[in-house]
């Protein structure tokens, strides 16, 4: 343990696991233009710079139209592979040694993709970074809560037989207004089959929506979960269990839940106890991979060594990679020096 500042490099050489990452939302401008002209769809967006000008939003629902409209480019298996392939390579750049990736089946089966097509595709990709830099990996079926419970069940049903590759379900999309106690049936099944459960509350919603999580989804982790910082009991019950955060430093500012990354409430829900982890959501349009989180974290905040240390582990221990890839991993930010 140094006082020495943390480098970028040294922010970005620090082994982690990413817990909280859309492959949706990792679709670069360019990729988009790329399928786009391959798969003969047309994008409503003249240029590269039109569509990276957009990137400008006002809450979750204004980013959310642009990222549905722009993942239609994503077709085939070797779409799907190729997304995928250019994120692992990136996030493996800024340190990702594990990744545990969401996925939107309804947002594409919608569209007439085969659910099959889309795991195939991120599961190429997956192998192939197992193979060629030893980085891991597996998949999180994401329910969109703004869409009727019987889709979320047919979605489920389809990744019920794919569970070579799915670990767990989630809960995104649009969040106020569509709570989770309206998916308590969908996860029953889904823990009940063996399924590792996580959502996404209180990134807009309210802390009520972090406890219907926690009581009624059995959530293991939380995606965001930042408004908890609003009710004392909430975060000192969020401590007390051991609940891990997927806190999202850049999404958080870009979708303005948190206008000035200055107030971010990262460094409070820690020193409070919480356990939180630091991950990029839709990094293609919030402006930062895993690796640049951290950093911009530390400039806005002050990270120190003990804290970015304490946030790398606790991604490892909260994944669900196994215990012995744990261990691995584990030793690796022990060997970590900036
Ligand atoms: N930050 C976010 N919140 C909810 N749903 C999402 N889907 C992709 N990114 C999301
Ligand atoms: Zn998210």
């Amino acid at each position: 343990m140094t006082d020495a500042p943390l480098t970028d490099d040294a922010l970005l050489a620090l082994p982690k696991a990413e817990l909280h990452l859309h492959i949706e939302g990792t679709l670069e401008p360019g990729l988009a233009f790329e399928l786009a002209a391959h798969n003969g769809v047309t994008l409503p967006y003249a240029s590269v710079e039109e569509l990276a000008a957009r990137y400008d939003f006002d809450d979750l629902q204004s980013f959310l139209d642009l990222y549905y409209a722009t993942m239609a480019v994503l077709l085939t298996r070797a779409d799907f592979a190729e997304l995928t392939r250019r994120y692992l390579r990136r996030a493996h750049a800024q340190g990702v040694r594990h990744a545990e990736l969401f996925f939107d089946p309804q947002a594409h089966t919608a569209r007439g993709v085969a659910f099959d097509d889309v795991v195939d595709g991120i599961g190429d990709a997956l192998d192939e970074a197992e193979r060629e830099f030893g980085m891991t990996g597996s998949l999180i079926l994401c329910f969109l809560r703004d869409q009727p419970v019987a889709s979320a069940e047919e979605a489920l049903t389809a990744g019920l037989k794919r569970t070579d590759r799915i670990v767990g379900v989630g809960l995104d999309s649009a969040e106020v207004g569509y709570p989770p106690s309206l998916f308590e049936g969908v996860y029953a099944r889904a823990r009940a089959a063996g399924l590792h459960a996580v959502a996404h509350a209180g990134e807009e919603g309210p802390p009520e929506y972090v406890r219907e999580a926690l009581d009624l989804l059995h959530a293991e982790r939380i995606d965001h979960g930042i408004r908890s910082i609003e009710d004392p009991e909430l975060v000192a019950r969020l401590a007390q269990e051991r609940i891990p955060l997927t806190v999202c430093p850049l999404s958080n500012v870009r979708l303005q839940a948190t206008p000035d990354l200055r107030d971010h409430p990262l460094l409070r829900l820690d020193a409070a106890g919480v356990r939180v982890t630091v991950n990029s959501d839709d990094p293609a349009y919030f402006g930062g991979y895993a690796g640049q989180n951290f950093t911009a974290v530390r400039d806005a905040l002050g990270l120190t060594e003990d804290q970015a240390r304490r946030f790398a582990r606790t991604s490892i221990e909260a994944s669900f990679a196994s215990t012995e890839r744990k261990a691995a991993l584990l030793a690796e930010v022990d060997a970590w020096r900036p």
